[in-house]
């Protein structure tokens, strides 16, 4: 990006990008092949829904050829790995239709760490996930620490931003770090995002969530994944924020949040959105 792109790129830009892709999703509702955790199929559904895309969560191998082909976009995510379901993954990420994973702990075992590598050398537009996930993912290591919290983090985003870069320059995939600040890198570029509340962290699968919506915006904006992933963590934080305004807890945010999704506007987006170009 050259001085004069990258100068233009403020954040009345990135509030406009946001509205222009979330504007795109719901007129063009796009059709996301989910392959999905058992705990993140009805809120990451739910979430593609009320942003306007069209989820289904297809799972068999004998269905890819037919299916994935139809797809706008693949959304692929290991958190309740199985043998069964890894040959349905690598053949819808073989599909020749952009595809986004979520590495859900990652670190959890030798064999869902396998599975992480080979998917991510099937050349995913974006890899989501938390900053223990991509840490563990750019050390390619299952080594234990002590803290280790399975599909939750036990680092700070801000920590895995350089592991992101890294992981990024060797994947060739744009990697989202999710956290209190999103982090976005192509390797080069790292946009970081501040929207959300941290009772998000307390409804299970939201970042799934978040990673299936990210895959919406990619099939709107292909040629962009990094702009995207950064437009589409941005309105679910947004969604978090607003939601958070009616809400007790975690389980009226996980409701109050896709209402707000779906409730989304202009002046909102445009006002509220928090991008901004961090290197
Ligand atoms: N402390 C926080 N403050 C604001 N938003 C947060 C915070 N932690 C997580 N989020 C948001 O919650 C969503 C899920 O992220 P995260 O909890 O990191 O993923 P995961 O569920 O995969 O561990 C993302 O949209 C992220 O921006
Ligand atoms: C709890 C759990 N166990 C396996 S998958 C899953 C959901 C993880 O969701 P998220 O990564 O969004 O926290
Ligand atoms: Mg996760």
């Amino acid at each position: 990006m050259d001085g004069e792109a990258k100068e233009q790129r403020n954040p009345a830009w990135w509030g406009r990008r946001a509205w222009s892709l979330l504007s795109a999703v719901r007129a063009r509702a796009p059709l996301v092949q989910c392959i999905t955790n058992l705990v993140s199929m009805d809120i990451a559904a739910n979430t593609l829904l009320s942003a306007g895309a069209s989820p289904a969560m297809v799972h068999s191998l004998r269905e890819v050829p037919d299916f994935t082909p139809r797809c706008d976009a693949v959304y692929i995510n290991v958190g309740t790995l199985s043998e069964d379901w890894l040959p349905s993954m690598r053949a819808a990420a073989s599909a020749g239709r952009p595809w986004v994973l979520d590495p859900v702990a990652a670190a959890a075992s030798g064999f869902r760490m396998e599975a992480c590598l080979e998917l991510l050398a099937l050349r995913p537009a974006v890899v989501r996930g938390n900053a223990s996930e991509i840490l563990a993912l750019a050390h390619r290591s299952i080594a234990a620490s002590s803290n280790f919290k399975g599909a939750d983090s036990s680092h700070e985003s801000v920590d895995a931003v350089e592991a992101a870069k890294v992981l990024s320059l060797s994947s060739g995939a744009v990697i989202a770090v999710s956290g209190a600040v999103d982090f976005i890198t192509n390797g080069e570029q790292v946009v970081g995002v501040n929207n959300g509340v941290a009772m998000m962290q307390k409804i299970t699968a939201t970042g799934c969530a978040v990673t299936a919506l990210i895959a919406a915006f990619v099939a709107v904006e292909p040629s962009d994944a990094l702009v995207a992933a950064a437009c589409a963590l941005a309105i679910f934080g947004l969604a978090g924020e607003i939601g958070m305004e009616s809400s007790k807890g975690p389980a009226t945010l996980r409701m109050h949040l896709i209402d707000a999704l779906y409730c989304l506007d202009e002046e909102t987006v445009t006002s509220r959105v928090k991008i901004a170009l961090q290197s």
